[in-house]
C-alpha cells in the first residue's frame, strides 16, 4: 500500500501562487528601491520570478542582520537549508514560498547558489574582519555573487537561432563569471557604503591589508576619522567595485534581449551610489550614500541606451 509520509505540522492553507507573488512583489518594494525599479523593466513572468528570489534572499540575509539577528545560530541556518531543500523538492513551508517554488519549477535554477548564501551568512555569524581581499571575495561571492547565479537563471540568455543541438562549437556561452563579477561589485559598493553602521556594529569589512597599505587602523576606522590616508583609501577601493563593474558589462549583452535593459539600470543605480561616496568626500560615517529619484529616474533611458548600443 502506498504509505504517506507523516506530516510533522498540522496541514497549513498556504498563499495561492498569485497572492504569494504579490507578497513578495510587496516585500521588494519595501525592501529595495533599486532592484524594485530594475524588474519593472523586465516581462511580467521573469519580473514575478526575480520578486520571489529576491524574497528569499532578503529572509536569509535577515537572519544574521535583521531584528532577530541576535537568536541567530549555526542550528538556525541549518533548519534554513532544511526548508530550502524542501522548496527543491516542490514542497513550500509558507506563504512566500509558494511563489518560489512555482518559480523554481519555471525556470533552471540551481540549488549550490542559494546553499552558498547560507554559507555567506554563515560566515556572518562569525567572523567581523577580512584580512585579505581574497578572504573577502569568497565573502562576496557567497552573499551576492550568488545573486547573480541565480538572476541569470531567470533573465536567459540569447540564443544563436542558426545553431542545432549537435553543434557543439555554436553552444550558447553562460556569462556566469560576469553575473558573479555584478554582484561582486554591487556587494563591494554596499559595503563602501555601509562602512560607518558597519563600524558601529564592530564590523569591518574592508580588508585589513588593506587599510594598512594605506597607514590607516583599525582605531582609526572605529572613530571615523576622514583625512587624506582614508580618502586614498576609499579611492582605491571604489575603483576596484568599478573594475567588477566593467567586467560585469560584456556578460549583459549575451543576456536574453529582454533582460539586458533591467541589468544594465540596476547595474547603473547601484554604481551611482560610489559617485555619491565621492560627492560626498568619502564621508560615509556620517551620512548614508544613496541616489536621489529624479537621479534615478534618469539612469532609466540611459540604460535604455546603452543596452541597445553596447
Ligand atoms: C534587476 C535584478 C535582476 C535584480 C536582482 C534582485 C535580487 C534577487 C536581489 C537580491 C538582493 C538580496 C536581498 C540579497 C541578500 C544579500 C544582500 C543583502 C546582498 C546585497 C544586496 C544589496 O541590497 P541593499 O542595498 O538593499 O542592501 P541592504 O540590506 O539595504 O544593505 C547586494 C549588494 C547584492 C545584490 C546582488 C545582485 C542584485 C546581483 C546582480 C547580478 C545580476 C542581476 C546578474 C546579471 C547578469 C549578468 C550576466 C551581468
Ligand atoms: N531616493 C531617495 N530619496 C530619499 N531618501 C532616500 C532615497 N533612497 C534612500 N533614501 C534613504 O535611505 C534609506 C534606506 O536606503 P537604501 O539605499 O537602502 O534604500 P533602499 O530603498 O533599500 O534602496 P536600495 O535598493 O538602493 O538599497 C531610506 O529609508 C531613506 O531614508
Ligand atoms: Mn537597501
Amino acid at each position: 500500500m502506498l504509505q504517506l509520509p507523516k506530516p510533522t505540522q498540522p496541514p497549513q492553507i498556504l498563499a495561492s501562487v498569485e497572492e504569494s507573488y504579490e507578497r513578495c512583489r510587496q516585500i521588494t518594494q519595501k525592501y529595495s528601491k533599486t532592484f524594485y525599479l530594475g524588474t519593472l523593466l523586465m516581462p511580467p513572468e521573469k519580473r514575478r520570478a526575480i520578486w520571489a528570489i529576491y524574497v528569499w534572499c532578503r529572509r536569509t540575509d535577515e537572519l544574521v542582520d535583521g531584528p532577530q539577528a541576535k537568536y541567530t545560530t549555526p542550528e538556525t541556518l541549518q533548519k534554513w537549508h532544511e526548508h530550502l531543500e524542501h522548496l527543491f523538492k516542490g514542497h513550500p513551508v509558507d506563504d512566500e514560498d509558494v511563489a518560489l517554488v512555482d518559480t523554481l519549477q519555471r525556470f533552471p535554477v540551481e540549488i549550490e547558489p542559494f546553499e552558498d548564501m547560507i554559507a555567506g551568512q554563515h560566515m556572518d555569524l562569525y567572523r567581523n574582519r577580512y584580512e585579505t581581499f581574497e578572504d573577502l571575495k569568497l565573502y562576496c561571492y557567497r552573499v551576492a555573487g550568488t545573486v547573480g547565479l541565480m538572476s541569470n537563471a531567470v533573465l536567459g540568455i540569447e540564443e544563436n537561432p542558426s545553431a542545432g543541438p549537435w553543434d557543439k562549437e555554436n553552444e550558447p556561452y553562460i556569462p556566469k563569471e560576469e553575473a558573479i563579477a555584478l554582484g561582486i561589485a554591487n556587494q563591494l559598493t554596499n559595503i563602501l557604503r555601509d562602512v560607518g553602521e558597519d563600524a558601529q556594529r564592530g564590523r569591518i569589512y574592508l580588508p585589513l591589508e588593506d587599510l594598512d597599505r594605506f597607514n590607516y587602523t583599525e582605531t582609526d576606522l572605529l572613530k571615523g576619522v576622514i583625512d587624506d590616508r582614508w580618502r586614498e583609501l576609499m579611492r582605491f577601493e571604489i575603483q576596484r567595485a568599478r573594475q567588477y563593474y566593467k567586467d560585469a558589462e560584456r556578460g549583459i549583452r549575451l543576456l536574453s534581449k529582454d533582460s539586458r535593459w533591467p541589468v544594465w539600470a540596476a547595474l547603473m543605480l547601484y554604481q551611482g551610489i560610489l559617485n555619491v561616496i565621492e560627492a560626498n568626500d568619502y564621508d560615509v560615517f556620517s551620512q548614508r550614500a544613496f541616489v536621489r529619484t529624479p537621479k534615478k529616474m534618469l539612469y532609466i533611458p540611459l540604460a535604455w541606451l546603452r543596452s541597445h548600443v553596447l
